[in-house]
């Protein structure tokens, strides 16, 4: 790991008025990383990543980019963002992607025909004719074509669908691997499991929990369904480290497992499993306490909205 983040996010606060969007936010993102920031619809997520790409100001606290700021054109330049992007509607689509090429110091153009064949777009249409998941794919395709440093990405795959969901995450690994800083913001934890080496939950605009992907799954709860040939042996099952719960249900046990699943699984051998299914929810357990929490919260905040006059 290099030893300067290139984004950075430190002590980041954004009121309206009587509502803290975001509350006191530090991150940093390394080169050849996927931040995953995730939280509920309302948490703070776009805020924050308004006020690191200088659309908005911070009521306090600083952020940054590649050593500078994002308002810098020299670092603007190495950067791609995905989010409130506001595309010329009369313009076609490939008359605008050169447009962002040029502003990018100039693409090759058969990277720009590359990225349009990946993601199946019609260059020759208006944007104003596009459908939702299209103009998301020409937002997509400016923000990647110039190989930035560091990608902001907020919400990238909405409005996609799940084949074109996939191959945008294939685009962001293949950046991450040639070392660039990936800033991830979603609200569906499947994307983020998916894609983040660390995650970040924000929730009514602080960050409440912070870990490595692989921490947190190392961790997370596991529910395993057994199928026995014979009886369930309950008590050898419930004698296994981690085991939280066994419920025997004919020949099929349901166990609950905290953390790892290995001594669990070394006490199965020679009684008799004929399957074992594992339920894919165990990570969602930690996410939903939080967004339980949030959703109480999120009905007593003060949603006074304000016109920040949001500068693009
Ligand atoms: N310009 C603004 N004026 C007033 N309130 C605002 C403004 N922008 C955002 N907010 C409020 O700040 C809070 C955080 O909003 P934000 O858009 O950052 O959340 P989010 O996590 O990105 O949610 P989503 O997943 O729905 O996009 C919300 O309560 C929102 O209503």
């Amino acid at each position: 790991m290099n030893d300067a983040p290139s984004i950075h996010v430190d002590g980041l606060t954004k009121r309206f008025g009587k509502l803290t969007a975001v509350d006191d936010l530090t991150l940093q993102v390394w080169p050849g990383e996927v931040y995953g920031l995730l939280g509920p619809n309302g948490a703070g997520k776009s805020t924050s990543i308004r006020a690191l790409m200088g659309f908005i100001n911070p009521t306090s606290g600083r952020v940054g980019l590649l050593g500078g700021h994002a308002r810098e054109l020299e670092i603007r330049r190495q950067a791609g963002y995905v989010g409130d992007v506001t595309l010329d509607r009369g313009l076609r689509a490939g008359t605008l992607l050169s447009w962002y090429a040029g502003l990018r110091g100039g693409v090759p153009e058969n990277r720009i025909t590359e990225l349009c064949s990946r993601l199946e777009l019609d260059t020759s249409r208006k944007i104003g004719q596009l459908s939702t998941g299209n103009r998301q794919k020409v937002s997509i395709i400016q923000a990647f074509m110039h190989d930035p440093d560091v990608l902001i990405l907020d919400e990238p795959t909405a409005g996609l669908d799940p084949l074109l969901q996939r191959t945008v995450l294939r685009m962001v690994r293949e950046r991450r691997d040639a070392g660039t800083s990936v800033l991830y913001s979603s609200h569906t934890l499947p994307e983020v499991e998916a894609i983040a080496d660390r995650v970040g939950i924000l929730r009514a605009g602080a960050l409440v929990r912070e870990d490595t992907m692989a921490n947190i799954r190392d961790v997370a709860r596991q529910r395993l369904e057994l199928r026995f040939a014979g009886d369930v042996p309950a008590d050898v099952l419930r004698d296994a480290e981690g085991v939280a719960t066994v419920d025997a249900d004919g020949r099929t046990a349901h166990v609950v497992v905290d953390g790892s699943a290995a001594d669990l699984i070394d006490r199965l051998a020679g009684l008799g499993v004929e399957r074992i299914t594992s339920h894919d929810d165990d990570l969602e357990d930690i996410f939903f306490e939080y967004y339980q929490d949030e959703q109480d919260s999120e009905s007593n905040r003060d949603h006074t909205h304000e016109d920040q006059g949001v500068a693009r």
